[in-house]
């Protein structure tokens, strides 16, 4: 699996997503900073979370109008994987690759906790070795997670199979109670209508070693590696 993580200044979660990736498929990713225009050869594209030009504008704006970016959008378009976290999330939606955009948490304060999210549709190459109605326990840490759509695109995220996310409780009940940052019908993660690129605000790759964060991270980026090696 030959995997690429997009590093700006104020990107800190490229070293934990590196982990990740190298304990799931044995192989390290490259890091590719942010003024670089090219990214053919890579199978994998990952945006990890972080403060990318320090949040300034908005989360993820300046980002999703960086060189990389343009790079980021003309793999995606060719079927390449991509997998936006936290502020990738947030920059994938700036860039158009994903719909709706992340807003300020309803509680205007920067949440950063353990939570749980249930996974909506088991299927490759994101979620295939997690089942559907599986339950993971992942930290959140943002200050701009809540997603909002309009109904119509809410609509059709859901008529196509395309929320893989939702914040739930450690039995997979989704209610108010388990929506931490007033995200509308409590989604955590979504993918595109092609299926190849996904976004999500928890962070997996901070749940991939028993002794820091548990391990109910660790099949995203073993369906990752598996769908991407096979
Ligand atoms: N951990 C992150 O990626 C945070 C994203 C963004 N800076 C926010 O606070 O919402």
């Amino acid at each position: 699996m030959k995997a690429a993580i997009t590093v700006f200044p104020g990107t800190n979660r490229e070293r934990d997503m590196a982990d990740a990736l190298e304990r799931a498929s044995g192989t390290r990713p490259t890091m590719v900073w942010h003024g670089e225009r090219d990214l053919s050869g890579y199978d994998l594209i990952v945006v990890p979370g972080g403060f990318s030009y320090g949040d300034y504008l908005r989360c993820g704006a300046m980002a999703g109008n960086s060189p990389i970016l343009r790079a980021v959008k003309e793999q995606a378009d060719r079927g390449v994987t991509v997998l936006g976290v936290c502020n990738g999330f947030q920059i994938l939606t700036e860039t158009g690759l994903l719909p709706g955009v992340l807003l300020r948490n309803a509680g205007l304060k920067f949440i950063c906790k353990m939570t749980h999210i249930r996974c909506e549709k088991s299927a490759a190459p994101f979620t295939g070795k997690l089942t559907q109605g599986q339950v993971s326990r992942v930290a959140v840490a943002h200050n701009e997670g809540n997603y909002y759509a309009d109904d119509e695109t809410l609509d059709m995220l859901e008529g196509e199979g395309r929320v893989v996310f939702r914040y739930c409780d450690d039995r997979g009940n989704v209610s108010d109670a388990t929506n931490l940052n007033g995200s509308q019908r409590n989604i955590a993660g979504i993918v595109n209508k092609r299926g190849n690129v996904l976004g999500m605000m928890p962070h997996p790759e901070n749940a991939i070693d028993p002794m820091a964060g548990g391990t109910e991270g660790l099949p995203i980026f073993q369906s990752l590696a598996t769908a991407i090696l096979a």
